[in-house]
């Protein structure tokens, strides 16, 4: 955001609508219906000062024309599109309608709903709510400047074997054992930059960022599990946090940078014991599962020449 120079003084500002939500049914011929629900939130870069320093609104978007917007765009879009194409079609609007508007900033959050099958049979009208969400960010300036986000939001996995966690800073507090058996399980936060830098480059292909989204999501599952018999040994979250980044970033050429957050959900062992003998032992069987306090770790890999 470029600042402003107000009497000595630095001033930045944006304005925008926060979780304007839309739901949008799209039918085809067959009476096959098709089913989004999107929370977005804009924010306008624009030349609006005179709004904060004196009273002249002359130059200001009114953030409810903004949430007016995004119904008359879901109306427009006769065919079903992506979170990320919705977004850049927002940005479009309000980067080349109004003179004032420098850059927008629109970010979505799409809930899971899933169609449902009854029967044995895809259903034609039903969706159930499914756990992680969607999520997008788009930048987009009105010289045609792109950066374009995607995310997860909410995965969680757990594996009860081939993890482990031993080596590590061990002091006159450090009471952790070392373990090569433990239960790992995380709830994850991924977000990824595409490397298209301007609207020329953007992929035309419909659901395009639909389809990357679903196999982003495969191979950040399917790396932090292994194979479905002998899995993969987990030495840290650390180690696997790094090698699926690593992973995704090796698969989809188009994607320059990503940032996973993988918070360590303990499930602690339960022993229980009286100064006579023991109640309950140990064995790799039971288990306290907690989410407070949890280990905290995010990382993110970019490729060199790409800027995060
Ligand atoms: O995978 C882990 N990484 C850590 O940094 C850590 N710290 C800790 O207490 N347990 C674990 N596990």
């Amino acid at each position: 955001m470029m600042p402003n120079q107000i009497e000595n003084l630095s001033f930045e500002q944006r304005h925008g609508k926060d979780r304007v939500r839309v739901g949008r049914v799209w039918r085809n011929r067959d009476g096959r219906h098709f089913f989004v629900e999107w929370s977005v939130s804009i924010s306008l870069l624009s030349d609006c000062v005179a709004a904060y320093t004196g009273d002249d609104n002359s130059d200001i978007v009114a953030t409810d024309t903004m949430k007016n917007t995004v119904y008359v765009k879901a109306k427009e879009c006769a065919e079903q599109l992506s979170v990320e194409d919705f977004a850049v079609k927002l940005a479009k609007h309000f980067t080349s309608v109004y003179q004032q508007v420098t850059c927008a900033i629109v970010k979505i959050v799409e809930k899971p709903w899933e169609r449902v099958s009854v029967d044995g049979e895809t259903h034609d009208h039903g969706f159930k709510l499914g756990s992680e969400k969607h999520t997008t960010e788009v930048i987009l300036k009105k010289s045609g400047a792109l950066s374009v986000t995607s995310g997860i939001e909410g995965l969680a996995l757990l594996k009860t074997t081939k993890s482990g966690f031993e080596g590590f800073i061990r002091d006159k507090y450090t009471v952790l054992p070392d373990t090569r058996e433990r239960i790992l399980a995380t709830e994850i936060t991924a977000s990824w930059r595409y490397s298209y830098e301007s609207l020329f480059s953007f992929p035309q292909k419909p659901l395009y960022f639909t389809e990357r989204y679903l196999n982003v999501k495969e191979v950040l599952t399917d790396t932090f599990f292994g194979p479905s018999k002998e899995g993969m040994y987990s030495p840290s979250v650390q180690s696997t946090l790094y090698h699926m980044a690593k992973t995704v970033l090796k698969s989809f050429p188009d994607i320059a940078a990503i940032q996973l957050k993988m918070p360590n959900l303990h499930f602690l062992p339960v022993n229980i014991s009286n100064k006579d003998h023991t109640i309950v032992k140990f064995e790799d069987d039971v288990y306290l599962p907690t989410d407070e306090p949890h280990g905290s770790i995010q990382a993110s890999l970019s490729r060199i020449w790409s800027k995060m």
